[in-house]
């Protein structure tokens, strides 16, 4: 099947603490992955001359019952309204647990408890650091018309694909540190291992 857009439908987003904004949620034809991956528009999406782009990788503790083993739902709260004031794309790509699914995130949560950091868990699950590939991302920007955009990510991994994958990144953006005790060994392992750019509070 060809790559492109498959539908587009408005829906208003209201969010626990008061924030709304509208969303064109966006699906696609002809994903490498064939994933059920969405972007949502915000703000003047296709009218900003650079659009704000965020690869938020799916974790359904995180996003949807507020987890605070990791940075995902503030990181989320944080994207939409970025995006909106400026215009441009939440890519929610369909990557649970860094690309290794649900269950076997829980698993290496189990394995931290014991002692583990993040990426060792997972290779002691059998499975790489991290396996999230962004090809399907730098289809969907394409099929958004999307090929110069700024990123809004701490993660070095996801310019170098999406740029590796033909997609213009002209800056990349930071998000905000959203640090908690129950979170913060496992932002430090992101700093250490794969050089995030995030800057942690001395103590915490
Ligand atoms: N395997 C594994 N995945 C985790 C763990 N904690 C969080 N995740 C997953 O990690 C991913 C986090 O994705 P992102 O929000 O894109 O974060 P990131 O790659 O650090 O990059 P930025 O937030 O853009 O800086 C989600 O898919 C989570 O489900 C963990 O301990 N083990
Ligand atoms: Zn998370």
């Amino acid at each position: 099947m060809s790559l492109g857009i498959r539908s587009r439908v408005t829906v208003p987003l209201k969010f626990a603490d008061g924030y709304s904004t509208t969303a064109e949620v966006i699906t696609f034809d002809g994903l490498a992955d064939g994933k059920e991956h969405l972007a949502l528009a915000l703000g003047d999406a296709f009218g900003a001359e650079v659009p704000l782009v965020r690869p938020h990788s799916e974790c359904l503790t995180g996003d949807v019952f507020g987890s605070e083993r990791c940075d995902c739902g503030p990181q989320l709260r944080e994207a939409v309204e970025r995006i909106a004031g400026v215009g441009g794309f939440l890519l929610y790509l369909r990557q649970e647990g860094r690309g290794i699914g649900l269950y076997a995130k829980l698993d290496a949560y189990a394995l931290q408890d014991l002692g583990l950091d993040t990426y060792e868990a997972n290779r002691a699950l059998g499975h790489a650091d991290d396996e999230r590939d962004y090809t399907a991302a730098a289809q969907m920007l394409t099929a958004l018309g999307a090929g110069t955009v700024d990123l809004l990510t701490n993660n070095p991994d996801k310019p170098a694909q999406l740029r590796a994958s033909g997609v213009d990144v002209r800056a990349v953006v930071p998000t905000q540190v959203h640090a908690s005790d129950a979170n913060v060994r496992y932002l430090q392992a992101k700093v250490s291992h794969t050089a995030h750019t995030i800057a942690l509070p001395l103590a915490v």
